[in-house]
């Protein structure tokens, strides 16, 4: 039996303490609200999984920081976002704060209500520390959810994130009901977008066509359960940002990774054409009808 703290008691922070107590871990779900201290919830754990929105990670660090947390404890980030003020990423974040603790990422196709339902899933534990990866598969692998490894955690990280801003734009996409051809071509064109960020930043371009990439990005374009698709349903809906994340009472990390993405690409110079329409749109610089036009009438050019 491996003993964990969760962080944070969203959708996936509840959902991931579920799945470790049903493999019969003793989990000790821990959030900002919560009655008792931190170092209470943190003695004697093997894994603390952060399961805070992007938002919530520097403060949850800090937090952290400030307890006496065993030099052996694994730390896992599951958090699908980039860091506005320095363009990092959580694993990214985690590690500096943290430099001698082993840090997995844990991300996949893992809509929270389907893991909820108990729906078999997969999902991937990445790490640097290849024996951190493996505890964490052990500790997670059930009947219902398969648990692949791999040392490749900023590529496994990226994927989940840089997915949420083609989920706007796949919301766009059916919203405006422009049908399967352009759905399977903006999926399609999603891919080589998030490698060519990713491979830039320094993550291999193989784990983008794995569970955390390719997976993550076809679960999120394809599901209303989706919170980042259906921003995007709702702006093609005529709805505005503001009035669709009233409405959603849930963090759709897309809005916060598109804009970070963008300053990223203009400083580096990637070419990021979809992220950018995502981008213009959130900040209400076009319609969704304007965004679709733009990207077809882009300079012709080979496909690859
Ligand atoms: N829901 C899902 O299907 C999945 C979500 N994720 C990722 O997990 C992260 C959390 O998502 P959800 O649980 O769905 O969101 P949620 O909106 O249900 O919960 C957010 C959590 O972050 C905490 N939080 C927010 N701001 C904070 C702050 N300033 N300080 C401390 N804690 C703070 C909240 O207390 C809450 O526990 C996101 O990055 C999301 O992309 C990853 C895989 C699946
Ligand atoms: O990351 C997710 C599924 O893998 C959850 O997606 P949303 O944050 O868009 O709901």
């Amino acid at each position: 039996m491996t003993i964990l703290t969760i962080l944070g008691g969203g959708a996936w922070g509840s959902a991931l303490a579920n799945l470790a107590t049903k493999n019969a871990h003793q989990v000790n779900l821990w959030s900002r609200r919560s009655s008792f201290e931190l170092q209470s919830a943190i003695a004697d754990t093997d894994v603390v999984v952060s399961a805070v929105s992007m938002k919530g990670v520097a403060a949850t660090v800090d937090r952290l920081l400030s307890t006496n947390l065993s030099p052996n404890t694994i730390i896992v980030t599951v958090t699908k976002g980039l860091d506005p003020a320095t363009t990092r990423t959580p694993s990214q974040i985690w590690q500096t704060a943290f430099p001698r603790h082993p840090i997995v990422v844990l991300s996949g196709p893992n809509l929270s209500e389907e893991i909820r339902q108990e729906l078999p899933a997969a999902t991937v534990a990445a790490s640097y520390n290849l024996s951190a990866a493996k505890q964490v598969q052990n500790i997670y692998s059930s009947e219902i959810f398969r648990v692949y490894i791999n040392q490749d955690p900023l590529g496994t990280e990226l994927g989940g994130t840089l997915k949420n801003v083609f989920a706007i734009a796949a919301g766009v996409c059916d919203g405006l009901q422009l049908g399967t051809n352009a759905k399977s071509a903006l999926l399609t064109r999603a891919l080589p977008e998030m490698i060519r960020v990713g491979v830039r930043l320094g993550a291999h371009a193989e784990t983008f066509y794995g569970l955390s990439g390719l997976g993550d990005l076809l679960a999120t374009c394809n599901s209303s359960l989706s919170r980042n698709y259906r921003v995007g349903f709702g702006l093609a809906q005529g709805k505005s940002l503001e009035q669709i994340l009233h409405e959603l009472q849930s963090t759709a990390e897309g809005v916060n990774t598109t804009n970070v993405l963008i300053d990223l690409a203009n400083q580096r110079a990637i070419e990021v054409p979809v992220s950018r329409q995502v981008y213009r749109l959130l900040n209400g610089e076009i319609t969704p009808e304007q965004a679709v036009l733009a990207l077809m009438e882009r300079d012709l050019k080979p496909e690859i």
